[in-house]
């Protein structure tokens, strides 16, 4: 597994676009400082204090169910993220247990086996696959002589990285300090256990009174960050307000992490997103104009990508973005065909979707990555998804037929009907153009008659100029 992951970091970054690569310097300058595990900082809401510091890691997992392929899918994925992360990942483990162990996550023989290969590669950092309580975090750190993060924290750490937005980054600190709290309780106990005295690496947790300190600022901060949350929550729904009153149809793009969502936006669109072969390369939604090939208007919004085991405080501190998905009209779910599990990855898109209430959105499923597929999987993919709509995002290759769905897919003009519009107000003609479907125009002494498609709100503000419905 060694060779597997070697040399794999050079390639993160590699076809990141013109308008994306000073959003990618800026991402690479910032490597990593001090760990979240110091108890040396003064200040624990501070942000450094929550950056985590990996260079050589080795991952371990704990494989209790499935085929070895999944656990396999499984550590791989945690490769990417940990590389994502910035760190080089130099070994991976794999125990088949029925459990994880309920004092170190994996048994005491593999725990050896782990503090060897840890001492003889170099690794600074051991990474498991899984969300460990305070108490393995400790024993593990404890028995391996180096730092433990855990899945979470990973993927926490990525989202620190990643965001930009006021938004996005109050969201995510949330999301930290809400991780933080219970295992600074953690090293707590472990201190009164030891009866206050230094009980060695790992548990050299802060002093009794420090440790109250902490969690009081902890605890004030949190309830900063959620006045500041619910301050901009209300923007963005006037926001989202104006978009609704317009009446637009927006379509979100949604799908697992480095599915092609953002490369998708940007064939459908020719929006210059930033795309990376890079987990969360998007975190901070947006949003482009679109038309059909009648003329009316709609939006796509490129969205946070989901990934297993999403942390739930994410999920929790990222619902005002998600539920901008729950609001569209349209999900586009966009699925990697070339990934080794697609059905495992569009089933935890589905559970993140349900959570956020967007589960009852008509979806269009899309398959990408058609350029990479063979003809086998093409055949899987296809009895597995037989009304999806298959595309490639680099070739181009079926993204005019996903334009032609996601057409079909939007709310429906439904009402026909004949109107005069005098010449002043040529407001209401070009929402006429850029909303429903015109069928005829025909200047006339008193004004422009229009014959047209449009929904029912839009017919709604025709109403003083209708000659005739249908
Ligand atoms: N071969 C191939 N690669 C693709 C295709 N679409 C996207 N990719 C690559 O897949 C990687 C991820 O693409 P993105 O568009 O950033 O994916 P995303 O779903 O927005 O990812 P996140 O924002 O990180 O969740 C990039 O390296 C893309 O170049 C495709 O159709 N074919
Ligand atoms: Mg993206």
């Amino acid at each position: 597994m060694r060779e597997q992951y070697e040399n794999t970091r050079e390639d993160l970054s590699s076809d990141a676009p013109s308008t994306g690569e000073l959003d990618l310097e800026a991402r690479q300058a910032l490597r990593r400082v001090s760990g979240i595990a110091s108890t040396e900082l003064e200040d624990v809401t501070d942000a450094e204090y929550r950056r985590l510091r990996l260079e050589r890691v080795v991952l371990v997992g704990v494989w209790t169910e499935g085929s070895i392929e999944e656990a396999e899918n499984s550590l791989d994925e945690l490769a990417q993220l940990a590389e994502t992360a910035g760190s080089e990942v130099v070994d991976g483990l794999i125990q088949r247990r029925s459990k994880p162990d309920a004092g170190t996550f994996i048994g005491s023989g593999k725990v050896k086996e782990l503090k060897d290969t840890v001492e003889a590669l170099g690794a600074d950092t051991v990474i498991a696959d899984g969300e460990l309580s305070p108490g393995q975090l400790i024993a593990l750190e404890k028995a391996v002589n180096v730092k433990v993060i855990d899945r979470t924290a990973l993927i926490l750490d990525i989202f620190a990285q990643h965001a930009k937005s006021a938004e996005g980054k109050a969201q995510v600190e949330l999301a930290q300090l809400q991780y933080l709290l219970p295992r600074l309780r953690g090293w707590g106990d472990a201190m009164s256990r030891q009866g206050g005295s230094n009980g060695g690496v790992g548990l050299r947790g802060p002093g009794e009174t420090k440790l109250e300190t902490d969690r009081r600022r902890i605890r004030a901060k949190v309830a900063k960050l959620r006045r500041e949350l619910a301050k901009l929550t209300v923007t963005r729904e006037t926001k989202r307000d104006s978009r609704t009153r317009n009446r637009v149809p927006g379509v979100a793009i949604a799908g697992y992490t480095n599915a092609g969502k953002s490369s998708l936006l940007n064939a459908l669109t020719g929006a210059g997103i930033l795309v990376q072969d890079a987990l969360f390369a998007t975190l901070d939604t947006s949003t482009r104009r679109s038309r059909t090939s009648e003329g009316r208007e709609y939006t796509v919004t490129d969205t946070v990508g989901f990934v297993r085991h999403l942390p739930h405080q994410l999920v929790e501190a990222f619902r005002s973005t998600l539920e901008e998905v729950a609001e569209s009209d349209l999900v586009v779910h966009v699925i990697d065909g070339s990934h080794p599990d697609p059905l495992g990855q569009a089933e935890a898109v589905r559970t993140v979707l349900a959570e956020v209430g967007a589960d009852e959105i008509p979806e269009l499923v899309v398959v990408n990555k058609l350029d990479l597929v063979d003809p086998d999987t093409m055949l899987q993919l296809r009895s597995d998804w037989p009304d999806a709509v298959f595309v490639s995002a680099h070739s181009g290759e079926g993204i005019d037929k996903l334009r032609d769905a996601i057409e079909d897919a939007l709310p429906q003009p439904n009402t026909t009907l004949t109107v005069c519009i005098p010449y002043v107000r040529g407001d209401l003609v070009s929402r006429l153009r850029s909303r429903g479907e015109v069928l005829t125009t025909e200047h006339r002494g008193d004004g422009t008659v229009i014959t047209a498609r449009v929904d029912d709100a839009l017919a709604g503000e025709l109403r003083a100029f209708v000659l005739e419905t249908d």
